[in-house]
């Protein structure tokens, strides 16, 4: 088994750097069907031309290179204690190499263990099978995405729908309603895994065993496939669109899995994947440990490089206006500027998170933060021999988390713009109205599109508190985002949520009976 390790290590360099062949093909298409010149087909442009840089720079895809969980099936006779170590160790180099963030914190103190390793982490499940070598899976599921599940007890009442009974058209309304709550939020377009029975954690195995599942395969069982069609067509028609920017691409994939329960307990339980959708699976030799065979190979696979024909279609579209803004900002500069505008931001930019919000809001700022912009990323970061910092990987975080504290912050600091994703909530609007601010939103996911506008790395702040969560001080070329929530009282995110519960609403009526 001394391949094993190496063996490992390759599993989580290519799956956090490059799509699985199924998945790309499913981004393909709903690029495809996104009409050219709307804010949705130029997130997915963004979203492809992330995808190729990832593959070409060997680079995490998204810097949240999530909890990483194994699944294994080994043989009789295997030691999987042996199988653990030589995993961990694999974690740990590809920590060190930029090709993981450190994602693992203590869950009581904040800190971070800064190679991946902690108490359960990485995940690894272990089940035995009769035959002769071992196969194992990864999925890399990011924060945002995950945040984003979700579990029914049905029955239930639900937004839009009405009530969800404890029958095949309840599942039905409690899937649709699963998409519609995630919004933009877990970096849309989607896959979704569905677990129907089990209980509250059996229910969620099952409904992240799907995600396991190829997008293109067909379900076996004639009731779940017809409800597999079903949400993909239909929840398509939600407006969601990428990023909760409004569009036609709204769910990517949708696999339902089934269980027994026990009498009282009916759950749904929802398994939400981000676009950049990391799993990846190898056969492996159960003596050498060597790789015998890569998973999900069948296809067509995607370069996304652009064909001549498309960079001219692409050339000719570009007649957007792009606003560029010099940090500091002013007051009256962000004044003018109204939802749908795109930007373009030169000069610096801070990092700041969780941690970081909460830290401001009973403490000075580190740097002089009026007329600055905050940005809502954790990214991936290497330290060269000379000390200096190196962006791997960086796009950004979910802004909503900072719901309680950024209006306040804003004012405080003098802060004029924000950029995250996903868009905040009414206490930001309107502060962002009485003091004079703007919300950006970036593409999430998009790591490397934005590691590259990062030209230099000036600073760091904090970084006691972990490398996703420190103020890091970077120098930006070009770092393009939309406004989403302006100074006049307009979120495009509260605009789409809105329409999308009336479309939602359009569903009620029972269709599986
Ligand atoms: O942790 C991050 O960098 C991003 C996270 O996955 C998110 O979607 O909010
Ligand atoms: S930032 Fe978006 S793409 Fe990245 S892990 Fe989070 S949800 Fe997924």
């Amino acid at each position: 088994m001394e391949k094993f390790q190496e063996s490992m290590y390759k599993l989580v360099v290519e799956t956090s750097t490059k799509l699985p062949k199924d998945v790309r093909r499913a981004i393909k298409a709903a690029k495809e069907r996104e009409n050219a010149g709307t804010r949705a087909a130029m997130s997915l442009a963004t979203i492809t031309n992330n995808i190729k840089m990832a593959d070409e720079q060997v680079s995490p895809i998204c810097q949240d290179t999530g909890l990483p969980t194994f699944k294994i099936k080994t043989p009789v006779g295997v030691n999987q204690l042996e199988l653990k170590e030589a995993i961990k160790k694999a974690i740990v180099q590809a920590t060190k190499e930029g090709k993981l963030r450190p994602n693992s914190v203590d869950s009581l103190t904040g800190v971070n263990s800064g190679d991946n390793l902690g108490i359960g982490l990485p995940v690894i499940k272990f089940d035995q099978w009769e035959k002769d070598y071992i196969d194992v899976r990864l999925i890399l599921k990011g924060g945002g995405c995950e945040n984003k599940n979700i579990q029914y007890s049905l029955p239930c009442e639900l937004e839009g729908l009405g009530r969800a009974g404890r029958d095949l058209d309840g599942i039905r309304k409690c899937i649709l309603h699963s998409v519609y709550q995630a919004q933009g939020q877990g970096c849309s377009a989607g896959f979704i895994g569905v677990g129907i029975g089990g209980d509250r954690s059996s229910g969620y195995d099952l409904a992240k065993e799907q995600l396991f599942r190829p997008v293109d395969d067909v379900n076996p069982n004639e009731d779940l496939r017809k409800l597999e069609e079903y949400i993909l067509e239909n929840a398509n028609k939600l407006g969601i669109g990428t990023m909760g920017f409004g569009g036609e691409a709204t769910l990517l994939g949708c696999k339902i899995g089934v269980m027994h329960r026990i009498p009282a307990s009916f759950y749904v339980s929802v398994a939400y994947n981000c676009w950049a959708f990391r799993r990846m699976g190898v056969s492996v030799d159960a003596k050498t440990g060597e790789i015998i065979e890569w998973a999900y190979q069948d296809g067509e696979f995607i370069d996304f490089k652009e064909t001549e024909a498309e960079k001219e279609a692409a050339a000719a579209g570009t007649s957007e206006k792009v606003i560029t803004l010099q940090a500091p900002i002013t007051e009256e500069q962000i004044r003018s500027l109204k939802v749908g505008d795109v930007v373009q931001i030169n000069g610096m930019m801070y990092t700041g998170r969780d941690a970081i919000h909460k830290y401001l809001m009973d403490h000075d700022a580190p740097v002089d933060l009026n007329g600055q912009v905050i940005y809502h990323c954790g990214p991936v970061m290497l330290k060269d021999e000379d000390g200096k910092w190196h962006v791997k990987a960086a796009g950004p975080t979910t802004s909503i988390r900072e719901e309680p504290y950024q209006g306040d912050i804003m004012k405080k600091f003098g802060i004029r713009a924000v950029i995250g994703k996903g868009g905040m909530g009414p206490k930001t609007l309107a502060a962002l109205k009485e003091h004079g601010g703007v919300y950006l939103n970036a593409i999430g996911g998009a790591a490397q599109y934005y590691a590259d506008c990062i030209k230099e790395v000036e600073g760091v702040d904090l970084l006691q508190f972990g490398i996703p969560e420190a103020m890091w001080h970077l120098r930006v070329e070009g770092f393009k985002a939309v406004v989403t929530m302006d100074s006049h009282g307009n979120s495009l995110h509260a605009d789409v949520d809105k329409s999308s519960l009336e479309k939602l609403a359009q569903f009620k009526d029972p269709v599986f009976k």
